[in-house]
Formats: C-alpha cells, sequence, structure tokens
C-alpha cells in the first residue's frame, strides 16, 4: 500500500516535472518567436535600405499589409489611396515599392542601362516548362529573341492575311448576339466576350477554334477559373515566405505537380498536332513552326509559348477540379485572350452608362457603313473611325486591365526612379490604376470622356494611361488587340441596339483584382436596330 502510494507519487511528480519542462520550453519558443519578429520589424523599421520610404506600418514592418489587402481583391484602391497619402511612392511590403508617375513609367519599364528586369513572379507564372515563354522570360537578351519569334505574326502587315478567321469568330459572335441578346435577360457579355476571345485564340494558335460560340456554351474550365481567381494572389503572397516556400518542397512532387503536368502535357499534344498540320495560313505561331521545323527552336519552347498566348485545357481534365487546378491554367492562358476579353467589358460598360457616347459613337459607324460586311479591319482604324479609338483608349484608361503594376527587380547596384534611389533586389512598380486615375493627368479623371483623345486642345497627358505598358517587355499583341476590339465594337453598335440591363451596376466598384480583373456579370439587350438614329 506504502510501495503503491510512493510509486504514485512518483507518477505525479512525474507529470509535474514533464508538464513544467513543456511549459519551460513553449515560453522559451515563445520568447524566442516574439523577439525574432520584434527584431524584423526594428530592422524593417530603421536598418532596412528602404527605411527611408513611407507607407503604413504593417506594409513597412511585415507582407501582412499585402496579404490582407491583396486577398481582399482590391489592393489597386488601398495602394490609390496610400499614393493619395504617401506621395508618389510608398512601401507596399518591406522589399516593396510602389510608383505612381509618368516619370516612374518611363524609368522603370523603358530603362536600357541597365535594363531592369522581371521578378519571381513570372516564375510562378511560367512553371511547368523547361524553356520559359515569350512573357515570363526574365532573361533581357533571351526576352528580345523570343519576341522576334512573334514580330511577324502580331505586325500589322499580318493582320490582312489573318482577317479572314477573326472575321468568322466574330461574324458568328454577331449573329449569336442577335439570336440570343434580345430577350429579356441579354446576355452575359463578360461571358460571352470571353468565349469569343478563345474562340478567336485558338483558331490563331493551333488552326482550329475553341467552338465555345458555336455551342452557346463557355468552356467550363473558364467558369472553374475566373471563380478562383484569389488562388494566383495567394500564390504569389505565399512567393515571398520563403520558410512556406521552403516547406512546400517536402511535399511529394506527384502530388502537386499532376494536374501542371496535365496542361502542359496538352499545351505539348497540341504543339506536335500543329506541327503536324501542313499549309500556308499563317497566325500566330507559322514562324515559330517553321523555326521549329529547321531546328532552332525547341518543341518545348514552342509548348510554352502556346500556352501563354492561347487557352490550353484538357477537356478530361475536369475531374480534378480544385483551387490548384484553377490556379495553374489561370497563369497559362492569360495574354492572348482573357486581356482582350476584359477590356472589351469595360469598354462596352463605359459606353452604355454613357448615352452621348453611346450615340456619337453609333452615329460614326451607321454613317460611315452602308452594310455589316463592308466593315472590316481597314475601315476600322483610327484614321477612319476617331471617335471609336477614342472610346476605347477611354475604356481601357477608367478601368485598366492591367490594372496592378507588372513588378520587376531593381538590378544591382541599384537604380534611379523618378529621383529616388532603389537598392538593388527591391521589388518595384508603377500602379495603373493610380497613375491613370490621377487628377494631375486627366481632368474629370474619373468620369468616361472619349473627346479627350480626340480633341486638339486637350491638356491631359495621355502617357499616364498605358493599357498595353511600354517598353521593350510592353504588349506585342496591341495591333491584333486593337483590331478585334474595333472590329467587334463596330459591328456590334452597327447591327444593334444595345442597352445595359442592370442600371445599378457600378463597374468600377464591383470589379476585383486578383493579377486580372475579376468582373461582375455585364447582362447586355441587343435588340433589332431603329431604322434611323
Ligand atoms: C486589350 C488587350 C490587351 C491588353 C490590355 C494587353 C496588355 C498587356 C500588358 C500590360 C503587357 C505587359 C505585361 C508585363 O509586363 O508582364 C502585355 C504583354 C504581353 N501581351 Fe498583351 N495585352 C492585350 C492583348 C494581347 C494579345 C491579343 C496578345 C497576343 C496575340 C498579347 C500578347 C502578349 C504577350 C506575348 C506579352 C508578353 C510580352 C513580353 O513579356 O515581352 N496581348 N500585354
Amino acid at each position: 500500500m506504502l510501495k503503491s502510494h510512493y510509486h504514485g507519487q512518483l507518477v505525479n511528480d512525474d507529470y509535474i516535472n514533464m508538464a513544467v519542462h513543456t511549459m519551460l520550453t513553449f515560453r522559451f519558443w515563445t520568447i524566442v518567436v516574439v523577439a525574432y519578429f520584434a527584431l524584423l520589424v526594428l530592422y524593417n523599421l530603421y536598418f532596412h535600405s528602404l527605411a527611408k520610404y513611407p507607407g503604413p506600418f504593417w506594409a513597412r514592418t511585415t507582407l501582412l499589409w499585402r496579404f490582407w489587402h491583396s486577398m481582399s481583391g482590391h489592393p489597386h484602391r488601398a495602394i490609390e489611396d496610400c499614393h493619395r497619402k504617401y506621395g508618389d511612392v510608398f512601401r507596399v511590403g518591406p522589399n516593396e515599392l510602389s510608383f505612381a508617375t509618368v516619370q516612374a513609367f518611363k524609368d522603370i519599364y523603358i530603362a536600357r542601362n541597365p535594363v531592369i528586369p522581371k521578378s519571381e513572379f513570372y516564375d510562378m507564372l511560367g512553371s511547368g516548362f523547361s524553356e520559359a515563354d515569350i512573357a515570363c522570360e526574365r532573361d533581357h537578351k533571351t526576352a528580345v529573341q523570343k519576341r522576334a519569334l512573334f514580330s511577324t505574326a502580331l505586325s500589322v502587315k499580318a493582320l490582312t492575311e489573318q482577317e479572314v478567321v477573326i472575321q468568322r469568330s466574330i461574324d458568328a459572335f454577331i449573329e449569336k448576339l442577335g439570336k440570343l441578346g434580345c430577350t429579356e435577360r441579354g446576355l452575359d457579355l463578360t461571358k460571352w466576350y470571353m468565349m469569343l476571345s478563345f474562340d478567336i485564340a485558338g483558331e490563331m494558335a493551333f488552326g482550329e477554334s475553341f467552338g465555345c460560340i458555336a455551342s452557346e456554351t463557355s468552356n467550363a474550365w473558364l467558369d472553374t477559373i475566373f471563380s478562383h481567381l484569389h488562388t494566383v494572389t495567394f500564390m504569389d503572397n505565399i512567393r515571398r515566405f520563403p520558410l512556406v516556400l521552403r516547406l512546400a518542397r517536402l511535399i511529394p512532387t506527384r502530388w502537386t505537380t499532376t494536374l501542371r503536368n496535365k496542361v502542359t502535357g496538352f499545351a505539348r499534344e497540341k504543339t506536335t498536332r500543329r506541327l503536324e498540320k501542313s499549309g500556308d495560313r499563317r497566325d500566330f505561331l507559322s514562324n515559330v513552326v517553321d523555326k521549329v521545323r529547321s531546328g532552332k527552336v525547341s518543341e518545348e519552347e514552342m509548348a510554352a509559348h502556346c500556352s501563354i498566348i492561347a487557352f490550353v485545357i484538357p477537356d478530361n481534365a475536369l475531374s480534378l477540379e480544385s483551387w490548384m487546378t484553377a490556379n495553374t491554367i489561370s497563369l497559362h492562358s492569360i495574354a492572348g485572350s482573357e486581356t482582350s476579353a476584359t477590356s472589351m467589358a469595360t469598354i462596352t460598360y463605359f459606353l452604355l452608362k454613357s448615352p452621348t457616347a453611346y450615340t456619337k459613337l453609333t452615329t460614326e459607324i451607321r454613317s460611315r457603313f452602308k452594310s455589316l460586311s463592308e466593315i472590316d479591319i481597314s475601315s476600322t482604324s483610327a484614321s477612319q473611325l476617331p471617335y471609336l479609338h477614342a472610346v476605347m483608349e477611354e475604356g481601357m484608361r477608367i478601368v485598366p486591365t492591367a490594372s496592378l503594376g507588372f513588378s520587376r527587380n531593381a538590378p544591382g547596384p541599384g537604380v534611379t526612379v523618378d529621383g529616388h534611389f532603389v537598392p538593388a533586389g527591391t521589388e518595384l512598380y508603377v500602379s495603373a490604376w493610380t497613375v491613370a486615375r490621377d487628377e494631375r493627368y486627366f481632368r474629370d479623371a474619373t468620369t468616361f470622356k472619349p473627346e479627350r483623345w480626340i480633341d486638339p486642345d486637350n491638356q491631359d497627358v495621355k502617357d499616364a494611361s498605358q493599357p498595353f505598358w511600354l517598353g521593350p517587355r510592353s504588349c506585342p499583341g496591341k495591333n491584333f488587340a486593337y483590331a478585334q476590339m474595333g472590329l467587334t465594337l463596330a459591328k456590334m453598335v452597327w447591327a444593334y441596339d444595345m442597352e445595359l440591363i442592370d442600371q445599378n451596376l457600378n463597374w468600377e466598384r464591383d470589379v476585383r483584382v486578383h493579377f486580372v480583373l475579376w468582373k461582375p456579370e455585364l447582362r447586355v439587350r441587343s435588340g433589332e436596330r431603329a431604322a434611323a438614329l
């Protein structure tokens, strides 16, 4: 009895010792972690090479500010507010600066001595291929070579050869608009512009449409992607935590890469099929195909280009639907199609919300053309239809399709941007949303006024709106985008009287930014046009 009591006492002592030990260990590690973060905060505030730059406390000291605002989908607004408060440059994160001037646009993106290269963000964007695609190549010299592969295919001259294909897709879209868009609920143009853009991208990259317009159904992947866009932002935040990245590397690769391999494998498959096709049709990839055949470019590189310019999703991958899936794919399919569709949706919204602009555009288009078939790429150029182009410019200014900045890394030994020294290794960019809506550059900046682009007396600083960006890495698809958007808009306005169904829709308020723009429904009724205006 005594023994067992004594034994019980021992057990109790052991438990007490263990508990004390655990508590002390816990306390020790808590102190270590708190001390580490306190030191980090102090270092970021007072000793970091960006310490002199202003910004919100949580942005200067931790990644919390950028995480919170980027995940909310309104980082563009939070950044704009900070620029108004702190000035033309502020600290978005401990190692990240946002600029908001025309001069910064020039200094960061046009700089050649030294060139300010793209940041690590693009490694994430282009992962899955052993060769970087045209948009994700970070080495400047190699990027110049990769861009050269597309210079002929994306030139103004090439548009004439590509016109039949573009026209065919747009005409099919216009026909459906008449058939399905005249109902009470109209058509959701956010979705239909995406369908049109993907069909055109498929034609231009693989010689076959994805058939979205013909089947009147959006690709299921498109819907999945655009309802999961926040995952792109999440990954962009995660890449900034080296510890998390190290832990992520411990996850068996077969768990994380199965789907990515499926998607990239599909791009490779499509590439092989495209290489097997013969014919004289010139499209985005004709030159690349020639180069692959002559051994100057690898098939892997061609697959990577295909995947960024067109939309390559395996039909049978839907069963694997998940946030990871959406992330992998959305990162791979944005350059050539999503951008045009988003710009078209924004332009249409503002046009239909502005009766004066809508009437002016309708008058310009309907007085210029007697029939729909007369409308082609050359007759919709800026010199032929100035108001149409002013409408497009103004739409892309007031809500820029690329509302965030495109991030770059300051090279050694550092660079000077708009008079500010930026040390090597800093991530930096210009906030397009802030600059394009700044009253210093555009009078009545938040009002849709296409006239500002054609009025010779207008004093606005037009360089503050750069929808296609500027410098050696600016958009090479600009001519194609203007042709596609101009043709589509001109034909729609010529053929139908359009009306925005939800008059309470507020595009500026409701769009969210997750690298690309998440857009609300844009329901538009398109009825038979009245005989005369
Ligand atoms: C209205 C439509 C479009 C807009 C607003 C737009 C905008 C942009 C912007 C802002 C960039 C710079 C991105 C960066 O610095 O990372 C870019 C790059 C690019 N765009 Fe576009 N784009 C459009 C249409 C197109 C089209 C139709 C194509 C292809 C046919 C295309 C192909 C590309 C490519 C390949 C790049 C990467 C260039 C490089 O990194 O050197 N874009 N685009």
